[in-house]
């Protein structure tokens, strides 16, 4: 089976520094995939090839078959490529569930302005995007909190709707920039399972994640950059014994 996201030969400079240089890999289907590297490795910037906020100097990147060069992000979104930020963009004043809503909406055929007049074709809409949004809520162990103001949450949880939000979208893959960036060790632990539950729905992981112990965790596979370049791709055993990886680390 082919994987369903595949990177080849990716490379981006800015200007003379060369931020990411020829690096291939394949995500496959239903698994959870971390990128990790010391600050600057070139992290980032593969994120934002691959969701299309950067053009790459060259390579590609081909999801379900199909390139994606030259799309726009939210043409990759529609497409079925969500993704989160390292900042938290939640509607503050909005509920967990009128958050989650937003992501629905932006997928919904009846869209904002006609759920708005609220036609009777918008009003059934709506009430299954309201449905939908608390089962993910549910099902990522957030359903008690669906009508708590997003401000009133703890920053776990508000990274726990976010979560949802992406996944309202309907997403094959989910890419997480950072997801476990402020958080404690038990919301650290929470998010774990969160992930490994969005794993067990059947949608595909890519992050990039610091947080060692997260990343050994869950991952199925692990992808090693430094200075732009692929150091290492296995399971997370393996990465925890290689010489170069150890070399890296220690070394920073
Ligand atoms: N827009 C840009 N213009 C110029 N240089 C950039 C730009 N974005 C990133 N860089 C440089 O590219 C290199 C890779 O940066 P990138 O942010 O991808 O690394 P990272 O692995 O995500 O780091 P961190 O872990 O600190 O977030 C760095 O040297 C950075 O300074």
């Amino acid at each position: 089976m082919n994987p369903l996201l595949q990177i080849d030969g990716l490379s981006k400079a800015f200007g003379g520094l060369q931020a990411l240089k020829n690096v291939s890999f394949a995500v496959k289907r239903g698994q959870i995939k971390a990128v990790i590297g010391p600050n600057g490795a070139g992290k980032s910037t593969l994120f934002n090839l691959i969701s299309g906020t950067l053009k790459p100097s060259s390579g590609s990147v081909t999801f379900m078959g199909r390139s994606l060069l030259g799309k726009k992000p939210y043409q990759i979104a529609e497409l079925g490529m969500a993704r989160t930020f390292q900042n938290i963009k939640m509607f503050s004043a909005m509920t967990a569930l009128e958050n989650v809503m937003v992501g629905r909406h932006i997928k919904s055929r009846s869209g904002f302005i006609s759920s708005l007049l609220m036609s009777p074709w918008a009003t059934r809409e709506e009430g299954r995007i309201r449905d939908k949004s608390l089962a993910l809520l549910g099902s990522l162990g957030l359903g008690e909190y669906a009508q708590v103001p997003a401000e009133n949450l703890a920053f776990g949880q508000q990274r726990g709707v976010e979560l949802a939000r992406a996944l309202a979208l309907e997403p094959e893959i989910l890419l997480l920039d950072e997801p476990a960036a402020g958080l404690n060790i038990y919301e650290t632990a929470e998010l774990a399972r969160m992930i490994s539950a969005i794993r067990d729905m059947g949608v595909t992981v890519l992050l990039v994640e610091h947080d060692m112990s997260l990343v050994m965790d869950i991952s199925d596979e692990i992808l090693v950059l430094s200075f732009g370049q692929k150091i290492a791709e296995d399971i997370p055993r393996a990465i925890q014994q290689n010489a170069e990886v150890i070399k890296i680390y220690l070394g920073g």
